[in-house]
């Protein structure tokens, strides 16, 4: 069974739909990354999780527990970490970790804590004072106070500079391979490829991709991308874009690039065979995540909205 099992949710505020039909697995021992744009849902699915936010239809459970209405055992195993801390500017890294800690029957030693995330210079500053990358390590702290087997971290590296982000993600590393489960909700792409066993990429309030990041990018209706040098009198770019399998193609100087399935590929290779080009300088290679997440969110903004299609 999974660790969090979440189907076919739906939460409307007003007339907007935030999330609809959506359907997520956490097992144990996974970094989770949910991605997507600006109000894609992604709060609202995680607010669901942590039982803050109560669904309008479908179920949520957390080791077998529903969250909204079993809210102290869920506590007991779900750490959470939302966008704002909600920690007051007063109060010192080891008050505020203390503080989380009275919240829950069998604690981590907040000594211990401080020390383990590295903290134990800042413990007696005021967190108002703390930079950044420590106040995100401060988070993580009162998300763990608790021994959660699960902690849900929200935009947790949002604003830090490459190096905190890189000690952020070598900490959340540490957290899993400590045997707590991590769902993380991010922006950043180079983040989910960095951390995250599987992903699910929401778009418009649904997940529109779900899978390890090389299956994501693998089931990208733009998974490949090739390139070779042919003279512009000998192939039309407009010869290859209505083959099977071929998403785009753009000249550039004496190259082509065309962006496709591998099927798309495999079609490109056959038709400049048939009419003996030779594709010279030819490079093949896999979309980026970045690339494939781009193609997933357009082609979701393409289509109806969930209000249109309700
Ligand atoms: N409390 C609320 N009241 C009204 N609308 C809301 C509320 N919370 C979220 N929404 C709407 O629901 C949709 C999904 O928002 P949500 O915050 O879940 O997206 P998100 O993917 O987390 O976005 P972001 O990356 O900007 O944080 C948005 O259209 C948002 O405006």
């Amino acid at each position: 069974m999974p660790l969090i099992e979440v189907r076919d949710l739906r939460k409307t505020y007003r007339s907007a739909v935030a999330v609809e039909h959506v359907d997520l697995d956490v097992h144990d021992g996974e970094i989770v990354g949910v991605l997507g744009p600006n109000g894609a849902g992604k709060t609202t699915t995680v607010e669901c999780i942590a039982g803050l936010t109560r669904p309008d239809h479908g179920t949520v459970r957390v080791a077998g527990h529903v969250p909204w209405q079993d809210r102290r055992a869920v506590t007991r195993v779900l750490g959470v970490q939302l966008q704002s801390s909600g920690l007051q500017a007063k109060l010192t890294a080891r008050e505020a970790v203390a503080m989380v800690a009275a919240f829950h029957d069998d604690p981590a030693d907040p000594v211990e804590l401080i020390e383990r995330l590295g903290l134990r210079q800042v413990a007696d500053a005021r967190y108002a004072h703390l930079s950044g990358g420590q106040q995100q390590r401060l988070a993580i702290a009162t998300a763990l106070v608790g021994r959660p087997r699960v902690v849900l971290l929200d935009e947790l590296t949002t604003g830090l500079d490459p190096e905190a982000r890189r000690d952020t993600w070598q900490l959340v590393r540490e957290v899993r391979d400590g045997g707590t489960t991590v769902v993380l909700v991010t922006h950043l792409m180079e983040e989910a490829q960095q951390l995250c066993d599987r992903i699910a990429v929401m778009a418009a309030g649904r997940v529109v991709a779900e899978g390890t990041p090389e299956q994501v990018v693998a089931r990208s209706a733009n998974s490949t991308v090739m390139s070779f040098t042919v003279p512009a009198d000998v192939l039309a770019a407009a010869a290859l874009s209505g083959l099977p399998g071929v998403g785009g193609v753009e000249r550039r100087g004496d190259r082509l690039e065309v962006v496709g399935t591998d099927d798309g590929v495999l079609a490109v290779l056959h038709a400049l065979q048939t009419r003996g080009v030779e594709p010279v300088g030819l490079r093949v290679s896999a979309t980026t995540l970045d690339d494939a997440y781009l193609d997933l969110v357009r082609r979701q903004d393409a289509a109806p909205t969930l209000q249109e299609s309700a």
